[in-house]
This record gives structure tokens, sequence and C-alpha cells, in this order.
């Protein structure tokens, strides 16, 4: 075999595996209080990767699972609720700096059954959609939470 043929049936090693793009899903579980609409957002753990930055809970898409499983599986994972899932407001890619990429598709919940507990979060807050950008999101999330603030989404 030449050794071009032999690359090509090569394994992916590290370096490809890190450029894998990452399917997510996450929620912009919503409610109205007498102040207006609030989100919920989540601040990561000093010893995850993007140590104390804050996202919206969710997190991969399984081999086989529809994104909106996908999701239910996530906030109960996570939060402990059935959630219903609403719709699909935007999907994003972002490529991070160390080489990986994320293919994030944000949905809508109105709803859901159980008591919000925080399971693997540093901290949690409900927070009015103005004032999203006083939170440090993650990179991938920034224009998401422009649009959410200054009222072109939802
Ligand atoms: N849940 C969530 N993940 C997000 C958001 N924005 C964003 O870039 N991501 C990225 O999507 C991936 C979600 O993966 P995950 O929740 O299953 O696992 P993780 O944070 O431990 O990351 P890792 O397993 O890739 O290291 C992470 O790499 C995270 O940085 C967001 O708003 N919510």
């Amino acid at each position: 075999m030449s050794r071009a043929a032999k690359k090509s049936r090569r394994r992916p090693g590290a370096k490809e595996a890190a450029k894998q793009i990452r399917l997510v899903v996450a929620a912009l579980i919503l409610r109205e209080t007498e102040t207006g609409r609030e989100v919920l957002v989540c601040q990561r753990r000093p010893e995850q990767a993007m140590a104390l930055k804050w996202e919206f809970p969710g997190g991969k898409i399984e081999a086989g699972e529809s994104p909106e499983a996908a999701l239910r599986r996530e906030l109960n994972e996570e939060l402990g609720i059935e959630a219903v899932i609403g719709p699909r407001i935007t999907r994003l890619r972002h490529n991070y700096r160390n080489g990986g990429a994320v293919d994030l598709q944000f949905f809508t919940v109105h709803e859901f059954k159980g008591a919000l507990e925080n399971r693997i979060f540093n901290d949690m807050q409900w927070t009015l959609l103005p004032r999203l950008p006083e939170f440090d999101f993650l990179a991938a999330d920034l224009s998401l939470i422009q649009d959410l603030a200054s009222g072109k989404l939802l």
C-alpha cells in the first residue's frame, strides 16, 4: 500500500479529534416576572475548561438523539427538571481558539415539571434579558447575548 493510502486509512489522532465539530444544544429557560421576562443563566465551575464563564444549560447531542431529546436529557441531568422544549430560536457555529468548533442550537423552554436544582454549576441565576451583557458569557454565545439584550430575538 502506498504511503498516501496508509495515511488516508489512519484513525483520527488527537489533533483531528479536537477539530471535530461538537453538536451542542442549549436552553433559554424563560419566566415572566413583574419587572419583565427573565432567563436562567449558569456559571461553569472553576476546574472546567473556560472556567467561571456563563452559559445556557445544555450539552452535547449523543449519537442517535434528536436535538430536543438531547436537551430534555441534559436539563434533567443538570437541573433535575422535565422540560417542555419549545421552538428553536437560533443556530450558530463558533471556532474556539484552541481549534475546537461548536455547532450550537438554542431552544426556548417556557414550561417544566419539578423544582429547579443546581446539580453541576458553580452558580445559577435568573436575569432580565437586557442585563445579560453583564455576565461573562462563553465567546460562542456573545452575538446571541447582544440580540437577546436588545430585544431582537424573543
Ligand atoms: N451548554 C452550553 N454549552 C455551550 C454554550 N456555548 C458554548 O460554546 N458551549 C460549548 O458547548 C460544549 C458543551 O459541552 P458539554 O456541556 O457537554 O461539556 P463540557 O462543558 O464539559 O465541555 P467538553 O466536554 O467539550 O469539555 C462545551 O464545549 C461548551 O463550551 C452554551 O451556551 N451552553
